[in-house]
């Protein structure tokens, strides 16, 4: 994978002259941020050697290019989900890019049920920590040791530095918004009632699909995560209504201009 990793950081470095050291994952529904990237140069990844293709609705995949407040960065319009099909190492294939071409802080974000009764549709969540509870884990197989080490410490998954500076921007915004446990499941099917409870007694305040994985890997490369989600639904058993994706791109874009204020500002104070 390593010789895999070097020709599509080799491709990306000869297609664009940028150089970011933030990049940001945009999950459903949240895609609008990169209509506040200036000077934007976009690369499909379908055009991206050895880059999977998004399938997802809501994700439109492209690696977006560009400047906040003159702070250069690269954003991924659409992601890779476990649920899709992808092997764990294709889900987490542009986190080891990402590395590769000198990314060292990554903003992730995606849409997920709110398990936390304290939260409503719409609420945007600092993630505190994660759940891994996809029965499977991004590193399983040999270790190189290239990318990192064998047993990655995970005690700062999300930085505190990050949530404090997070905190602080959406502070001096009057930007509402909750702390807690992001708990990710492999989906599609949205959960069960008892499932929600069960995650609920093991620490989840929001339940979704994505996330974990990157995340994950992004700890084991070395890179500062900072994770937000965007609470679309409140999770089975709680919500009034059956779930649709349909509905989670819907309330996802109503939350997005909170959401996007809220990155372009903590871009601003990181880059
Ligand atoms: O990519 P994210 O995690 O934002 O997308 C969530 C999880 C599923 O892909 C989808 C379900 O509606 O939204
Ligand atoms: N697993 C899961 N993912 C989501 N993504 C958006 N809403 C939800 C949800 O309720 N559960």
């Amino acid at each position: 994978m390593y010789s895999k990793v070097v020709e599509t950081t080799n491709f990306l470095k000869e297609t664009t002259e940028y150089r970011p050291k933030v990049a940001i994952v945009l999950g459903s529904g949240l895609g609008n941020l990169v209509d506040f990237i200036d000077e934007k140069m976009e690369i499909d990844y379908s055009d991206i050697p050895n880059f999977p293709v998004s399938t997802v609705a809501g994700h439109d995949g492209k690696l977006v290019f560009g400047k906040i407040g003159g702070i250069e960065v690269v954003a991924m319009k659409g992601r890779f989900h476990f649920y899709e099909g992808y092997e764990m190492k294709e889900v987490t294939y542009p986190m080891y890019v990402m590395k590769q071409f000198g990314i060292e802080k990554l903003i992730v974000s995606n849409a997920a049920g709110g398990s936390n009764k304290t939260y409503d549709p719409g609420t945007l969540m600092l993630i505190t920590d994660h759940i891994n509870a996809f029965g499977t884990n991004p590193l399983i197989g040999k270790n190189d040791d290239r990318f990192g080490p064998r047993f990655p410490d995970m005690t700062e998954a999300y930085k505190i530095y990050l949530r404090d500076l997070a905190k602080e921007v959406a502070d001096n915004l009057g930007i509402a918004y909750k702390e807690g446990v992001y708990l990710g499941t492999t989906g599609p099917t949205y959960e069960t009632g008892a499932e929600v409870r069960a995650f609920t007694g093991m620490g989840a305040d929001a339940i979704g699909m994505s996330t974990v994985p990157e995340v994950t890997i992004a700890n084991y490369l070395g890179i500062d995560v900072l994770g937000i989600s965007c609470i679309t639904n409140m999770a089975t058993g709680i919500a009034e209504k059956a779930h649709s994706h349909e509905d989670v791109v819907d309330v996802a874009k109503k939350a997005g201009e909170n959401f996007c204020n809220w990155v372009i500002n903590i871009v601003k104070k990181i880059g």
